[in-house]
């Protein structure tokens, strides 16, 4: 039996009904959207095309880039200059901000992405993703400065992401809770398949790569160790484990099923402020987290509140259901003192 299921066009049309998403935005969805269908399509294809392995290049960050980062990053720049409204895209991949616009206007849009999250995975067949956000300019702009998109997530007014696994998936949301959608074999086109994705406010999982153990600060030990002692420990209950190394897939089962995430700063990358960058990973995943009823911490601050001091600005990312976040928080405040 198949169900009819709304496709992305229709959904943003209701959206546009009910919220007054606006014609513009719904644009740029769907041009997003259409990014995520070709990467996926490369993804799958990775092996054929022969690029799955690494560029010859390295970003801005150090980091030696994936064939597939270079790729994604440029469908991501050629779809997103379609949209009349977008300002400039600030990108994982490109040092410093594009602006699309001279003169950009107060409405305007900002778009950070990260074109594909987790390429590690790539070359052992494991999930990926693309994360994106969303900002609208609050005033006119003269001077085009990479500072002008230092803004609060907490201004976000859309942000998603796409996960490439065993099926595509785009999880979105426009500040009105969090719908998800399965891109579907043959049409291509994405259905709503996941219609108001709330997660639960506890849980007995959480992920964290523990290889860093001992570079961690007390507080993230005593939250693992606590959790690892199991029902006789202090949490009284067992806890399971994943790390499968792609934020995007860790998100996108914490929202399924509930679960804490936890990379934070700690003793081997305080230096940089931490692994996971605030525009592009930080704060989409944390107002999808919120929106769904989660929460997204630093561990001592709210990460949608954080002031971005740089736009490759890196910070401590603790996110998922929502008692768990307040718990590990309240380890960092007695820590602290
Ligand atoms: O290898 P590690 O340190 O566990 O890193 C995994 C983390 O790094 C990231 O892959 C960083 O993303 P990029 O692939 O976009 O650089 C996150 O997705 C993930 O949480
Ligand atoms: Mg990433
Ligand atoms: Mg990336």
């Amino acid at each position: 039996m198949t169900i009819d299921r709304l496709t992305l066009r229709k959904f943003l049309l209701q959206e546009e009904e009910k919220h007054g998403l606006g014609h513009e935005l719904m644009m740029l969805i769907e041009d997003i959207g259409t990014s995520c269908r070709i990467i996926a399509h490369q993804i799958r294809n990775g092996p054929f095309l022969d690029i799955l392995g690494t560029a010859e290049t390295e970003n801005v960050q150090g980091e030696t880039q994936k064939q597939l980062d270079v790729i994604a990053n440029d469908i991501f720049l050629s779809h997103l200059s379609n949209c009349s409204r977008v300002a400039a895209l600030v990108s994982e991949e490109i040092d410093n901000v594009i602006w699309l616009k001279d003169t950009p206007k107060k409405g305007d849009y900002l778009v950070y992405f990260d074109p594909l999250d987790g390429s590690s995975n790539l070359n052992v067949n494991m999930s990926v993703g693309s994360i994106f956000s969303v900002v609208e300019l609050d005033e006119d702009i003269t001077d085009l400065s990479n500072d002008v998109v230092l803004i609060k997530g907490s201004k976000q007014i859309c942000a998603g992401y796409a996960l490439y696994g065993p099926s595509t998936s785009l999880i979105l949301s426009t500040g009105n809770g969090v719908n998800g959608f399965t891109q579907k074999i043959g049409s291509g086109e994405f259905l709503l398949t996941f219609p108001d994705m709330r997660l639960p406010e506890e849980t007995a999982e959480f992920a964290i790569n523990a290889s860093r153990f001992s570079h961690w600060e007390p507080p993230i030990r005593r939250y693992v160790e606590e959790c690892l002692e199991g029902p006789k420990g202090p949490r009284g209950k067992s806890f399971n484990m994943r790390w499968i190394a792609s934020m995007v897939a860790e998100v996108h089962r914490i929202l399924m099923r509930g679960g804490v995430f936890l990379y934070p700063k700690d003793a081997n990358n305080a230096s940089m402020g931490g692994k996971l960058r605030l525009l592009y990973e930080a704060n989409p995943m944390g107002f999808i987290i919120e929106q769904a009823g989660g929460k997204a911490s630093t561990g001592r601050s709210r990460i949608l509140d954080e002031q971005p001091a740089g736009h490759h600005q890196r910070i401590s990312v603790i996110l998922g259901s929502k008692a768990e976040v307040e718990l590990i928080d309240s380890y960092h405040l007695e820590a602290d003192g």
